[in-house]
């Protein structure tokens, strides 16, 4: 009997067990994950060729065992792969043999670098438990990040005073570009005029509350990424009255986080006045410090570092004939298999190494992650009956569904013509508090599109990119109101 196994209880991990199980049923599926819980995607909606939407919810590891009957759940953790042996042993010693390996491992969040236990990561459920507990007791924060969790979060928090610190030029850079960052600027609160603590006066008195603990998240032992709305309902909220005040600082990044004695030292060296005594008032004293680029020094309660993820590799990082990409992740190709025999990977932690269509890219998203997870299952089954497989249809076009700031948002191929250069043209159609629609064409086709609002244009656009129909007889009408555009093309 062929034995499957895969390592991690994440939407990758899951479906790929799920999908093994539904192609061979007469096989032994073994499922690892050092997290307790297991992500189940449920609601599956297809509704267009390429755009899904799910619900991810959490269960315990049981529930796989209970409702497939050739999957064998593992609360474990991997620790070492022996690819000559085919066997997989875990923390606690117990060796797993495997025919074909999946390898579902996620990622974890590439956090600044920084000592402080105040600079923290999110990922998983009790990654926001103690965020929100942070939060609680918090006036002011630092999000430092312009993607999906940056975005998601300024949004959110309520009852505090936000610094947002951005590389960029524009707001959730990630997923649009400044003519949409403009767009939903508005849908932000008050902006507001956070006064940095370069001035701060020196008359201050030094109680630190360090009451933060060697945890596993400090550790940055993380679980399976959370699901989408992760945020909707939870309490995300400071210990502020006022509801929110925000600062976005543009252009810059985190030069250092300084501990409350070092903010002190500096402060000293930089008046030249090293003998002034500190003390009195506690109003001012944060229990850290961040200097950015641009010379501004805030204080605040603790920093959010959404600064994009690094896939968990350390299982293969010891064995050189893995591939590893230039994002970190694990190299694979079009039939999702690594350079090392019978060993395959999925999800957040591998990088998609094979020649991409033209208006497809990796992302490191839940669609994709499931895909993928699916897509191995049914090339490591493929491979077990020598059969040929074709690349799955979804790996044609990037399409991503997702709420922004209340907002549906659809991302469709090259949305911000990621691979065409300065070659391209954009069509615009916006309305101010309702609608932004971005159409990005080449040679009269079109390559991409950013559709922010309830507009049911996506099938539509994403048979447009798909079928790569020559527009330029349309000219800017293309996206003309009074036009109904989809009876044009449908
Ligand atoms: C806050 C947040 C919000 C997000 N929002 C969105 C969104 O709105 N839309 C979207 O498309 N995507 C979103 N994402 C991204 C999405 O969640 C991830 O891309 C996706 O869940 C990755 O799934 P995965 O299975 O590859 O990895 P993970 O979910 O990271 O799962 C990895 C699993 O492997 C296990 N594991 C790791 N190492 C070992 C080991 N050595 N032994 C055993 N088990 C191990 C882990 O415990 C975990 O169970 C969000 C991510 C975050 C963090
Ligand atoms: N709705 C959605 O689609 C969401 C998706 N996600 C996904 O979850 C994962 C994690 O999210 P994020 O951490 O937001 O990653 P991200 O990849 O979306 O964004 C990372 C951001 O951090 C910036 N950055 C990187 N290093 C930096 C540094 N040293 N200093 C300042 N900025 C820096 C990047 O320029 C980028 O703007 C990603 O895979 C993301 O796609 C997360 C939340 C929502």
């Amino acid at each position: 009997m062929v034995k499957f196994l895969v390592i991690g209880g994440g939407i990758a991990g899951v479906t790929c067990a799920e999908q093994l199980s539904a192609l061979r049923s007469d096989c032994q599926i073994s499922l690892i994950s050092s997290s307790p819980l297991i992500k189940a995607v449920t609601n599956f909606q297809q509704y267009a060729r390429s755009l899904e939407k799910f619900t991810v919810e959490e269960r315990p590891l049981s529930t796989l065992n209970n409702q497939y009957s050739n999957i064998a759940v593992f609360h474990k953790t991997a620790k070492n792969l022996d690819s000559s042996k085919h066997t997989l042993t875990t923390e606690d010693g117990e060796i797993f043999q495997y025919d074909k390996l999946c390898i579902c491992s996620g990622a974890s969040p590439k956090i600044i670098d920084s000592k402080s236990d105040r600079v923290i990561g999110i990922r998983d459920t009790e990654s926001v438990t103690h965020f929100q507990n942070l939060l609680a007791n918090s006036k002011r924060v630092m999000i430092v990040g312009n993607g999906g969790i940056a975005t998601e979060l300024v949004h959110e928090i309520t009852n505090c005073r936000i610094i947002w610190t951005i590389k960029d030029d524009s707001i959730s850079s990630t997923f649009f570009d400044v003519g949409a960052g403009q767009f939903l600027l508005p849908k932000l609160f008050t902006p507001g005029d956070e006064e940095p603590d370069n001035t701060l006066s020196k008359r201050m008195k030094f109680t630190l509350d360090d009451d933060t603990s060697d945890s596993d998240l400090a550790k940055n032992n993380f679980g399976s990424a959370l699901g989408p709305d992760w945020s909707r309902n939870l309490k995300i909220s400071g210990g502020l009255s006022e509801s929110q005040v925000l600062q976005v600082e543009y252009n810059c990044e985190v030069a250092s986080i300084l501990s409350y004695s070092e903010y002190r030292n500096l402060l000293s060296l930089d008046s030249n006045n090293t003998d002034e005594k500190v003390s009195s008032s506690s109003s001012n004293v944060w229990p850290i410090y961040v200097k950015l680029t641009n010379g501004k020094l805030y204080g605040c309660d603790f920093v959010i570092s959404a600064t994009g993820v690094t896939p968990n590799i350390d299982l293969v990082k010891n064995d050189p004939t893995f591939q590893i990409g230039k994002d970190g992740g694990i190299v694979v190709d079009d039939h999702m298999k690594t350079r090392v025999a019978n060993i395959y990977a999925a999800g957040d932690v591998c990088c998609a190494g094979w020649d991409h269509a033209p208006h497809w890219f990796q992302m490191r998203l839940w669609t994709q992650a499931r895909q993928m997870g699916s897509y191995a299952a049914k090339c490591m089954v493929a491979d077990t009956e020598n059969d040929s497989i074709s690349m799955d249809f979804c790996f044609e076009l990037f399409a991503h569904v997702t709420k922004f700031f209340d907002y549906k948002v659809v991302l469709l191929g090259q949305y911000n013509a990621q691979k065409l250069g300065k070659d391209y043209e954009i069509l615009l159609r916006c309305t101010k508090d309702m609608e932004f629609i971005k159409v990005i064409l080449h040679k009269g086709r079109m390559y991409g599109a950013i559709i922010i609002g309830e507009t049911d244009l996506e099938e539509t656009f994403e048979n447009l990119i798909l079928n790569q129909m020559d527009l330029s007889r349309f000219g800017e009408s293309l996206l003309d109101p009074s036009i109904d555009i989809e009876d044009y093309f449908d």
